[in-house]
């Protein structure tokens, strides 16, 4: 068990029906600090029988939920977000060892979100109305025609890696104000903080069985017994395009609501007009947070001729400024990719650009950062130039801190280039001509589109995207959609 004896196993188990279920056959998997390559945990994976009582559980305590009054409901989430302000350092360390991810990352954007999450779905929900009208029949005579809304029912999260903790309450916040019950399968790479969640939620009062954890893999694994499940009424996942067709497939014969967060092959446009340092400086942000494992970063940077060997001069600065080790290290800017297994994805993808023509700018090499992070899975911020939108690298998703920069010289051309793709996530523009800014930002065929800044997030507007990269929106009124049900009762007056 990779150096860790019987009596030091630290479990994170499954959480059903308000408990958490004792190992008893020990059937798990290492949770691996990515920073280091050393086990942190022993995972207790659920099988079909622990997922099925899951889905029960919810099932079984999902009436009264539904009836508990919406601002009861809310009230629970502002309570959730304190406990998490209350545990906050538990969770940044939970989301560290999983992740690797910088301490001031987790610190500022991770757990905070998840806290806005709460906050923000408590009071959306509570100020939510519902629609109704008044319908002139002529002759005087009228209807009421009023939408009550139900909740989905029971709902399968299936969230990946990158940002845990914030992708999950995404979901979760929402699905509870609106009366569901949840059953979570969190990634096998990031087990901790949805696990430390069940035990903020059962402090604070939330019912058993409204929220469930069950641990493991897709197929034939906890994630696909979830997906399958006859009492699961609604699947909302996010993670890749290729798992997103998968689930797809899985729910079809059941014909269940799906909402999805997928890929993306994000691209920036920048013209000649801009602030270069505003501009560099965003776009850096926009390509390497998060080790570039963001769904929303950017992996094509389209840049306006006459300032193209400036920009990248800038971006090549600013890569080779960040500072990869330790993630306790105040100073860290950037972690590692989340496994071994994802290096040899990101690699791959460097050598195949290196064949397919590009020049390699800075980075493209596995680190040195001493004995205690040599078992981690580091690579250097690569940036490349000397590519076109035929490249597999420049047309495929590679999830690291990767970005290709590629000239244009009208503003009709860098509309095309960036919008030749099959994903449709996110784009930003970088102009201080406002109204080519407010233009061209529409004109991306994507479900967020930023001018001048990158990942700037108000949480009542839509989230999501087209194409490769998901179905539906969540955000705002966006969640309440997807997570009720709405009666439409018609009365003649
Ligand atoms: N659009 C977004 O908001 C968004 C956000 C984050 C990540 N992503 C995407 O996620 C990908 C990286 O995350 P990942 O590697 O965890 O994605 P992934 O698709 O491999 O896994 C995502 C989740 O799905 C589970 N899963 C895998 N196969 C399954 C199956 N057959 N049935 C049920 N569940 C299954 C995994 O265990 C994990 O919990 C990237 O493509 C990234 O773009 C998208
Ligand atoms: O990796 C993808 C990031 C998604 C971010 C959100 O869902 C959000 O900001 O609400």
């Amino acid at each position: 068990m990779n150096g860790m004896t019987q009596q030091e196993t630290r479990w994170i188990r499954n959480f059903v029906d308000g408990r958490f279920v004792d190992p008893v056959d020990a059937e798990g998997f290492d949770d691996i600090d990515p920073a280091t390559g050393r086990v942190v945990a022993r995972v207790h994976e659920a099988d079909r029988a622990i997922v099925d009582r899951a889905v029960t559980s919810a099932r079984r305590a999902l009436a009264d939920w539904a009836e508990t009054p919406v601002r009861e409901r809310t009230a629970l989430l502002r309570r959730a977000a304190d406990r998490i302000e209350e545990r906050f350092d538990e969770f940044v360390a939970a989301e560290i060892a999983d992740t690797g991810k910088p301490l001031v990352q987790a610190r500022d954007l991770d757990v905070p979100r998840a806290m806005a999450n709460f906050r923000t779905f408590a009071d959306i929900v509570a100020a939510a109305g519902q629609e109704s009208f008044v319908t002139e029949m002529g002759g005087g005579r009228r209807a009421l025609n009023y939408a009550v809304r139900k909740p989905l029912g029971v709902v399968a999260v299936i969230v990946p890696w990158n940002l845990p903790l914030l992708l999950l309450t995404w979901k979760v916040a929402p699905a509870l104000a609106c009366g569901n019950a949840v059953v979570v399968k969190p990634s096998e790479e990031t087990p901790a903080t949805a696990t430390l969640l069940a035990e903020v939620l059962a402090e604070v009062g939330l019912p058993d069985g409204i929220y469930n954890v069950v641990h493991g893999f897709g197929a034939n694994s906890a994630g696909e017994f979830l997906t399958t499940h006859d009492g699961i009424d609604g699947v909302t996942f996010t993670g890749s395009s290729a798992t997103g067709s998968h689930v797809m497939k899985t729910v079809a014969p059941r014909v269940r609501p799906v909402s999805f967060e997928l890929g993306g092959k994000n691209a920036a446009v920048v013209f000649d007009d801009v602030d270069p340092t505003e501009a560099m400086d965003g776009l850096a942000r926009a390509i390497f947070t998060n080790t570039g494992q963001v769904c929303l970063c950017t992996e094509r940077v389209y840049v306006q001729r006459s300032i193209f060997d400036d920009i990248a001069a800038g971006l090549v600065e600013r890569a080779q400024a960040l500072r990869l080790g330790d993630p306790l290290d105040e100073t860290t800017t950037t972690g590692p990719l989340i496994s071994r297994g994802h290096r040899e994805k990101v690699r791959s993808y460097l050598a195949l650009a290196e064949q397919e023509g590009a020049k390699v700018l800075t980075g493209g090499a596995t680190p040195d950062l001493g004995a205690d992070l040599e078992g981690g899975a580091w690579i250097e911020p690569t940036l490349w130039t000397g590519l076109t939108n035929s490249n597999r690298v420049v047309r495929e998703e590679i999830f690291g801190p990767v970005a290709a920069l590629i000239p244009f010289e009208t503003e009709a051309e860098a509309i095309a280039l960036a919008n030749d793709t099959e994903y449709g996530l996110a784009a930003s523009v970088w102009t201080n001509d406002i109204r080519r800014g407010h233009r061209v930002a529409q004109s991306m065929n994507v479900g967020m589109s930023w001018v001048n800044t990158w990942f700037l997030r108000d949480l009542r507007s839509p989230f999501g995207g087209m194409g490769l990269s998901g179905i539906g929106r969540e955000g705002g009124e966006s969640s309440l959609h997807f997570y009720t049900e709405p009666t439409n009762v018609c009365v003649q007056l």
